[in-house]
């Protein structure tokens, strides 16, 4: 590859081009002279409006990604942190060279009446996929009722206009990065609603051999994302966490500097909630991870996490 052009591959999403987008306003600050190309793809999990489980789950965002960076169609994959399998090592040949600076990492109403959670009867249809929120809104919102709805952000949003769901839980971040913030009604507390492992990280992904992007992208990187997401995917590695695992955790740097980690693990029905709640201390992140997850397997959680079909 030339040093100063630099390919990069993404989903072809409005959400996952915007995400390019902050790459290369980055990059350009950082790196004027280095060129870069976008090569959108279409993927599995785009293409597919079914159920995840049955195509391969969550790699199904990211598959055809690392293969265009693994033929070497492309030399930098962007990648949301969430969508990235936690179960299995990421593809042999590629490393992660970096993480962008987290965005916001709640979940959002979006109800186009502008009610707030505790304002909507009963009966009302949220649009989610997610076990993760259906088990958290079942917990704290059980006269509500979730209808599965798939397709990026913006066609969960035309679906609801269509009258698919009354209403639909997204993430902040992805509602900012696809300028429709306008469309909350409401963000929710981590209390409501604890986020997914890697809410609002970006991953650069290169090529393991391709020491000259590597070194080019690694200068995006914020440290302390890198340290809480250390910890959050160590977490979801040990809990062997599937594309149906209804697992929710964050990392926090907190003020003194100090990282602490609080998962939670639940039964779809939400009846059964799993929590853990700790400190780094002198653990490095990955042994945080490691010791949360432990702390929530204790409570058994590998019950609950197996107990769910994949
Ligand atoms: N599942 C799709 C997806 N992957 C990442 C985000 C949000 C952005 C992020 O957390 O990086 C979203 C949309 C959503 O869940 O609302």
């Amino acid at each position: 590859m030339p040093g100063d052009l630099i390919r990069i591959v993404s989903r072809n999403s409005p959400m996952a081009l915007a995400q390019v987008e902050r790459v290369r306003a980055e990059l350009a600050v950082l790196h004027p002279h280095v060129r870069t190309e976008v090569l959108p793809v279409t993927t599995t999990g785009d293409r597919w409006m079914g159920d995840l489980a049955q195509v391969e789950g969550k790699g199904a965002f990211t598959k055809e990604v690392d293969a265009a960076l693994l033929r070497g169609d492309a030399d930098l994959a962007v990648h949301c942190m969430k969508d990235v399998p936690g179960d299995r090592p990421i593809p042999a040949g590629t490393r992660f060279a970096g993480y962008l600076k987290r965005d916001d990492i709640r979940d959002a109403l979006v109800d186009p009446q502008g009610r707030t959670l505790d304002q909507l009867p009963r009966g009302t249809r949220i649009g989610t996929s997610s076990v993760r929120r259906v088990a958290q809104l079942a917990a704290s919102h059980p006269h509500l009722e979730c209808v599965p709805i798939r397709g990026n952000a913006n066609r969960r949003l035309e679906k609801m206009a269509a009258g698919d769901a009354d209403a639909l839980i997204l993430a902040v971040s992805g509602l900012e990065r696809i300028g429709r913030m306008d469309a909350v009604s409401e963000v929710l507390t981590l209390e409501t609603m604890l986020p997914p492992i890697g809410a609002g990280v970006l991953a650069l992904q290169c090529r393991e051999d391709d020491t000259e992007t590597t070194d080019v992208v690694s200068d995006l990187g914020d440290p302390a994302t890198h340290r809480e997401t250390s910890a959050e995917r160590m977490l979801l590695h040990v809990l062997q966490g599937h594309c149906n695992s209804p697992i929710a955790g964050y990392a926090r740097t907190e003020r003194s500097g100090e990282l602490s980690l609080r998962a939670a693990v639940f039964t779809p029905d939400g009846k059964t909630v799993l929590h853990a709640h700790e400190w780094a201390g002198r653990l490095d992140p990955a042994t945080l991870g490691t010791s949360v997850a432990v702390a929530l397997l204790r409570q058994g959680a590998r019950e609950l996490i197996d107990g769910i079909a994949h």
